[in-house]
This record gives C-alpha cells, structure tokens and sequence, in this order.
C-alpha cells in the first residue's frame, strides 16, 4: 500500500512554493496587463506556468525517479539507491550536474505555458458564466465546480506533451537510454504504440486533477476575498464597455481573481 505513496516527498514540498508563485505571478501580471481581458488571462497564466517551471521541473524529476526507483532492469539499478527526494536530486546534481536536475526542462515548459494559460483562462470564463458572486449562497460550489473543471481543461489542453515529458525524465532508469531528443522520444513512442499513447494515463490525472484543482482555486479565491473584501476580488479595471468585444462586454462582472 506504501507503495501507491512513493515519491510523494518531492510534489509536497514543491508544491507550496509553485502555488505560491503561479498566483503570485498571475495576479502581478494581470495588474500589469491592465485591462482584465479572455486573452490577458490566458498571458498572465502562461507566464505563471513558464516561470514555475523553474520548480516543477525538479519536482517532477525527483517523483518520477522515487516512483521508478528499484524498477530497473539491472540488478544494480533495482537496490534502494534515494533516501528522499533531495537525496535524489543531489545524486543527480552530483552525476550530471545542472543539466541534469533540468532533465525535461524543455517539454515542461512546453506543457505548463500554454497549460496555466488555459487554467487560468477557464477559470475566468468560467466563474463569470456561473456568476460567482460573494452574496450567492451556492458561490462555494461554483468556485469548486469551475476550479475543477479548469483543472482538468488544462490538462488535457497539454498531456500528450506531459507523456513525453515523463518519459524523457524516467529515461536511464535501469541504467539504459533510449531516448536522444524530443522528436525521438515521440517518434517511437508513436511507432512501438501507436498515436494511443498520447492518452496513457490521463484517466487518473483526471481523476486527480478535479479536486486538486477545486480545492487550489477555491481555496485562493475565497482567501483574496476575505483579504480584499473591499475591492471584491478584482486585480485589475475590466476594458471599459465602449472597446469591449461581444463576448468582454458579457463579461463586465468582476473576475474571481
Ligand atoms: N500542466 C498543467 N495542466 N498545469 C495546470 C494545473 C496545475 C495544477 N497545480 C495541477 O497540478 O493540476
């Protein structure tokens, strides 16, 4: 049973400081922005998710490792070899330096960057169609409903990028290489499993992502309420009626965030 619980060191002491920084980054960049717009969400979401990367990447790095640890196929590759996360991550520091704690830099970047766009957008969109108003008696739910819902639209905007991304970063487990780039990891992942490949997975990551994500979004929104009670829970002036689009002018009510 303690097995379904390897690696999860890394993801709780990570995630903290990722939350941290993805809203911390997000609003700042909306304040920036200026006008509270579909297209400014999804901006100052992908700079939250690029910028987090600088964690996440690490993080994902030490899971996969943890999870993956005592698998390999060589005898010497299956003994206990990390005591924990850091342990692990200093191993790899040790072994191949910076290059090689950033192992699938790249593709979580390309993953998080258009993927915190999308969360962030979603959610927007949204809590506004609901109305997700502090005198509503049913605003608690709508907050968990919509933060849920761009929880999983996120995920699957990007997780075929992800099943690379974990696939580069589980490579020389075991002690064996396969893989020598991006494109040759996806070229035969597609060759040895076809183009179902791309969805391996994605049932539990769903699965984990609506509440996960529920909780986060309500969580923060409801905290920003309580802290900014008198500006509601807005970050930044909605583009004023006169140069709103169709779908802005719907969308005059105040953002969550
Ligand atoms: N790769 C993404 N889709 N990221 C957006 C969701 C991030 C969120 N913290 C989660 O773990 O679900």
């Amino acid at each position: 049973m303690l097995g379904l619980y390897k690696g999860i060191g890394s993801p709780m002491m990570g995630l903290t400081f990722i939350n941290a920084i993805v809203f911390g980054v997000q609003g700042n960049a909306m304040r920036r922005l200026g006008e509270d717009t579909p297209l400014n969400q999804f901006l100052a979401g992908a700079a939250a998710g690029a910028i987090q990367c600088v964690i996440c990447c690490p993080m994902e790095l030490a899971k996969t490792r943890m999870q993956l640890q005592g698998t390999g196929e060589k005898k010497s590759s299956s003994r206990k070899v990390y005591k924990n996360s850091l342990d692990c991550l200093a191993r790899i520091y040790q072994r191949e330096g910076l290059r090689g704690v950033n192992r699938g830099m790249v593709t979580t970047l390309i993953r998080e960057t258009p993927g915190f766009g999308v969360y962030f957008l979603a959610y927007d969109l949204l809590t506004r169609s609901l109305g997700c108003e502090p005198e509503d008696p049913y605003m608690i739910p709508k907050l968990l409903f919509a933060g849920g819902m761009s929880g999983i639209a996120s995920w699957l905007s990007t997780y075929p990028v992800d099943v690379i991304k974990s696939r580069l970063q589980a490579d020389g487990v075991g002690g064996k290489y396969q893989y020598s780039s991006i494109m040759d990891c996806t070229r035969k992942s597609i060759q040895r499993e076809g183009w179902r490949v791309f969805t391996r997975g994605l049932t539990s990551t769903l699965l984990r992502a609506f509440p996960v994500n529920a909780a986060t979004f309500a969580t923060v929104t409801l905290f920003l309420l309580y802290v900014r009670p008198d500006e509601g829970s807005k970050d930044c002036e909605a583009a004023p009626a006169s140069h709103q689009a169709p779908l802005q002018q719907q969308q005059a009510q105040k953002s969550s965030l």
